[in-house]
């Protein structure tokens, strides 16, 4: 790595630059202006750099103005040098003592359309959980009518003293009644327990009287296949698996499992031949062992719960599901299993589907009509169902009330600074936050941002699943786990960085979020929507969603990580000046989204020095900077670590960079374009890769919300800097991946042939990363961006 300390040692000094500088590295543009700008600010006794003054968030002219090309020489000239709002001078950094060249981070921002004003936090009694446990007094499990064994076995051994409201409303409805069900709560409500405690109670009371004694005849494994729960990911099901297993301890005779894909399906099928009781399984491969697996007997078959339903649906699981149902009806409802156990009057007499969702998006009335006969509509209170009704049964939904939200509007440029500063200032004080997840929009910039955040150097960490020791890195983690830089502080010196995306191998995502889980440093995962939905980590206080959700309903998912259960949390989201700030209308909040200055965040967050990662030095002069300048430092830091194995080499030929081609990554397979060869500096490779993916996942939001979101909006030049690029890298409109989704066929069996269509990049998983909807219309203005681009100079592009 180069010295990076030479290069965050730039002078602070209002003075001009009195020396004749050799400028370095960059296009030979580039250089030539800086060298001229230079020259010309010697002459004149005035710095070459912008005149614009940075913001400090101390009044309403500190904005910064509108998208501006960046000052000529001219303009430059005769600009003054202004003092920063924190007292200390403004510094160039055109033109700056180490002879690197890179535009101003404050400078040629456009200001946001909306002026608010940061409310200074109000000491307000916080909000009453919508999502908590309702009081003991009021409510107990076994008066819900579970046996005594069950609502025991709740309080004594998983600690759950209550039911919550939607738990409440469910129970006794699934234990009594045989009707389909439409479950629908907000996050963290708890409907995973909702919906299996009634299914176990009646499976249990095969084996058990009501007053608890053994009755003759006990079901076991072999006695048959109860229930059928589906789930989008793996994770989710896996997630699932583990909290029937711990309600199972208290029928230990009942055996549950799950057949998720991403292991052999020889030892799927061996756990089924030797009998299970309650299946959980992602659609695709369900279908895939309905068509192969012989001895998988559906007659017995009672419940189907489709968790996360829309979810299934929106990742092209339409068909599988309509195969599963299909068979399962078709197959004749058996009275008595093989072994002559009534099953019929203790458990329903027909078979039961059970939907579930915290959110409800327009899909799934289709799925409803593939699954669901007369259902009862069950929500957490008697007022949400009132609310659907009123909307034409459009189910509503909400954050839970006590998570709180807000945004911070922040220019292209400054997203990579602000979200370090956000995260320093997160941990700056041990036991605050303890678990974070920031959400961006794809694969290849999860990979990015981890590769960039993370520590170089391997330290020995506590946990065996998250330790990427000298000793013996866990294999599986050991790409994936790693010790942060940047962000640690001096009272949380270790903070562990995880990554998650469903281009990892599945041994790999699961030991990761085991990792997460169970990491007891604070600890912050960079994923993809893959942890969005259901995914139940504890003691996760915070969300940052560096990318906006590619529908209003996937946000949802994601804010409700935190806030879980009654537990408070906190959800930030990043917006761009402009078009977006408007999505915060559309927002559910049961409070304001409230709007955070990016120039506090800064300020806040790099009140002190950023510790770099191993190997890269910070100079005693940075100790005295002022937060702009560490912000332009930090920025000139990340540029410089993805420049520096190359600038030799710029250097010697002088030529522009353009990027080269090379094979398709093809690990990332959700965004497939024309990669980079790694050569020199794989961290450069990686952030172009990065910004390309993460230009045409913008292009997919859903249509209704690209009004917010609009491509042709973006500045392509401004958003490198996001990604620690001095100038957009070609090859985004290399054609916009169609989102096709998956499934079964892809997913399960090549032998199947005839693609159904796959998840962008087809990579054929049971739950891919997904983005929002590629269609003509994203495609149509990806391409009129393009031309925008082609057509237009940039401010990296001077010329
Ligand atoms: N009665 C209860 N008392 C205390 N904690 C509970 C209770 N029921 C569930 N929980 C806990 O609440 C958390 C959230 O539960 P769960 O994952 O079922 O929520 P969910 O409604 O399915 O959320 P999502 O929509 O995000 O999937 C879990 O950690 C679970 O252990």
């Amino acid at each position: 790595m180069a010295d990076d300390g030479m290069l965050l040692n730039f002078e602070l000094g209002d003075g001009p630059l009195n020396k004749q500088v050799k400028f370095k590295g960059g296009r030979w543009r580039d250089r030539l202006k800086a060298q001229r700008s230079a020259k010309h600010a010697q002459q004149n006794g005035t710095s070459s750099a912008p005149s614009r003054r940075p913001p400090t968030g101390d009044d309403d002219s500190t904005r910064p103005t509108k998208r501006q090309r960046v000052e000529d020489g001219e303009s430059a000239r005769h600009a003054k040098v202004p003092k920063t709002g924190d007292g200390s001078s403004w510094t160039p950094s055109h033109a700056m003592k180490t002879g690197q060249i890179t535009s101003s981070l404050f400078t040629s921002n456009p200001a946001p359309v909306t002026a608010f004003n940061e409310q200074p936090a109000e000491e307000t009694e916080p909000a009453k959980p919508s999502n908590a446990p309702l009081s003991e007094e009021a409510e107990n499990f076994h008066s819900l009518g579970l046996s005594r064994r069950v609502a025991q076995h709740l309080t004594t051994k998983l600690e759950m003293k209550a039911p919550t409201a939607i738990q409440k409303n469910t129970i006794p409805q699934l234990i009594k009644e045989d009707s389909d069900a439409f479950l629908q709560a907000e996050t963290g409500s708890g409907k995973t327990l909702a919906y299996l405690l009634p299914i176990v109670h009646r499976i249990m009371a095969l084996s058990l009287n009501e007053d608890g004694t053994a009755k003759e005849t006990k079901v076991h494994r072999n006695s048959g296949l109860f229930a059928i729960i589906l789930a989008p990911t793996r994770e989710l099901c896996k997630q699932i698996a583990v909290v029937l297993e711990k309600v199972l301890r208290c029928a230990p005779w009942l055996v549950c499992t799950t057949v998720i894909g991403g292991e052999s399906k020889k030892s799927e099928k061996a756990r089924i031949r030797k009998g299970v009781n309650i299946l959980i399984a992602t659609p695709g491969r369900l279908t895939d062992h309905l068509d192969h697996t012989k001895v998988l007997d559906v007659g017995t078959v009672r419940w189907l719960v489709l968790d996360e339903g829309d979810r299934m649906m929106e990742m092209g699981f339409e068909e599988d599901i309509r195969t599963i149902v299909g068979k399962i009806r078709a197959d004749k409802l058996q009275k008595r299993n093989s072994e002559g156990v009534v099953l019929d009057g203790i458990l329903p007499s027909r078979r039961v589907t059970v939907l579930c969702s915290a959110t409800m998006k327009m899909n799934v009335q289709r799925l409803g009509e593939i699954s669901l006969e007369d259902a009862v509509h069950i929500t957490a209170s008697k007022s949400e169902m009132e609310k659907d009704a009123a909307a034409g049964n459009q189910a509503a939904f909400t954050a839970p009330s006590q998570l709180k939200q807000s945004c911070i509007i922040v220019p292209a440029k400054l997203r990579l600074v602000t979200l370090v500063a956000l995260l320093k200032s997160t941990f700056a004080r041990r036991g605050s936050v303890m678990k974070a997840i920031i959400f961006i929009s794809c694969a290849d910039s999860v990979d990015f941002h981890y590769e960039l955040l993370r520590d170089t150097e391997v330290l020995e960490l506590p946990t065996p699943e998250s330790s990427p020791t000298k000793a013996g890195a866990s294999n599986h983690t050991a790409s994936t786990v790693a010790p942060a830089a940047y962000v640690t502080s001096p009272a949380n010196p270790r903070v562990i960085l995880h990554k998650l995306h469903g281009s990892l191998a599945q041994p790999v995502r699961s030991s990761t979020l085991n990792a997460f889980a169970k990491c007891k440093d604070p600890a912050v995962l960079i994923t993809t929507d893959i942890a969005s939905r259901g995914l139940d980590v504890p003691a996760v206080d915070l969300v940052i969603e560096y990318d906006p959700a590619f529908a209003v309903p996937d946000h949802v998912h994601r804010i409700g990580r935190t806030a879980r259960a009654g537990r408070s949390g906190k959800a930030v989201l990043f917006l761009l000046p402009g078009c977006e700030e408007g999505y915060t209308a559309i927002l559910p909040a049961s409070t304001p989204i409230t709007p955070q200055l990016y120039e506090s965040v800064l300020q806040k967050g790099l009140i002190t020095t950023v510790n770099l990662p191993s190997g890269h030095t910070t100079p005693e002069s940075t100790q005295k900077q002022t937060w702009t300048s560490r912000a332009e430092a930090l920025q000139l830091h990340f540029e410089q670590r993805l420049l520096a194995p190359l600038q030799s080499s710029a250097q010697e030929d002088g030529a522009e960079e353009t990027p080269r081609k090379s094979k398709p990554k093809g690990k990332s397979g959700s965004w497939p374009s024309k990669a980079t060869k790694p050569k020199d500096n794989p961290l450069l490779d990686s952030a172009r890769q990065a910004f390309r993916s993460h230009i045409r996942a913008y292009a997919t939001h859903v249509r209704e919300e690209r009004v917010y979101f609009d491509i042709t909006q973006l500045h392509l030049g401004h958003m490198a800097k996001a990604f620690g690029l001095r100038e957009a890298p070609g090859g985004i409109g290399g054609g916009v991946s169609r989102r096709v989704h998956k499934p079964a066929a892809a997913t399960n069996s090549a032998s199947k042939g005839g693609q159904k269509g796959g998840k962008a990049g087809g990579m054929g998983k049971d739950d891919d990363d997904e983005v929002g909807v590629v269609d003509d219309d994203a495609a149509r203005r990806m391409k009129e961006k393009m031309m925008m681009v082609m057509n237009a100079s940039s401010e990296f592009n001077i010329g």
